[in-house]
């Protein structure tokens, strides 16, 4: 595991841009195509709005790249809580990527296990059905107690062994949500967390120094099989760190 820290929000994005690059560029090499799932949460805004701009945005071949979303709101997409509209306004509009690479999690859905399922299967047709699906990189946030996507602390998702996707109601509002399970993260090739902010410092301490305890700290959960986890804080959240980073 990689343990990066900024002195701000400014420099910790910039290297978030250039390490979605390299990846990019290296699948799109390999693969001829470029799987990346989002966050939702306030902190990679910074992060999509460069990769939209130069010196990012022309570094990547942007048809190529198949969008996803690691977890979504029960709104609708143009919902100021939609993690799929502000991705959207700040960077996808922006970019030249063909619509169809642009898998919006249903999450608004009546039926939630249905568009679980349909969602699941969606990822399948993209990415392969041989196996978990693997992402080429899944870019995740954590909360101030340790969630990670919507995967919350002492909830039956953090258990989930078969579903890739499955419907959850959580603390945080909105509460009805999607998630990726934890199967599903840990196929991934590529995992960056990126944290910032004084009233995560426990919770990244914990993370990242403490015991294991994934019901406590879901964040804990996120260990690929065969994959390279890369954490990236700012100076506030990695306060309690014991360890120079
Ligand atoms: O939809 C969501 O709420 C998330 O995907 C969630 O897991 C988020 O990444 C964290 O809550 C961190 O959010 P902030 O970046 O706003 O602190």
């Amino acid at each position: 595991m990689d343990v990066t820290v900024f002195s701000d929000v400014e420099q910790l994005s910039r290297s978030a841009a250039d390490y979605i690059t390299r990846v990019a560029r290296e699948a799109i090499a390999a693969r001829n195509r470029f799987s990346l799932a989002l966050s939702g949460g306030s902190t990679p805004k910074k992060l999509y709005g460069l990769l939209a701009t130069e010196p990012y945005r022309s570094q990547i071949d942007w048809s190529k790249v198949e969008i996803f979303w690691s977890d979504e709101r029960n709104v609708p997409p143009d919902d100021a809580e939609s993690n799929y509209r502000m991705a959207n306004e700040v960077m996808l509009s922006k970019l030249p990527i063909p619509d169809e690479h642009i898998h919006r999690m249903p999450a608004e859905q009546a039926d939630r296990d249905a568009a679980s399922l349909a969602h699941a299967h969606e990822i399948q047709r993209v990415l392969g059905t041989e196996g978990t699906p693997r992402f080429d990189l899944i870019q995740l946030g954590m909360g101030p107690e340790g969630h990670t996507a919507s995967l919350f602390p002492h909830q039956p998702s953090l258990h989930e062994q078969q579903r890739l996707i499955m419907p959850v109601s959580v603390p945080k509002p909105p509460p009805d949500r999607l998630t990726f399970t934890p199967p599903l993260l840990n196929a991934a090739a590529h995992v960056l967390f990126l944290v910032t902010g004084a009233e995560k410092d426990d919770a990244v301490k914990a993370v990242l120094e403490g015991p294991y305890q994934p019901d406590e700290y879901p964040a804990q959960i996120v260990r690929p099989t065969n994959g390279e986890v890369s954490w990236m804080l700012d100076t506030a959240a990695a306060e309690k760190l014991s360890k120079q980073k």
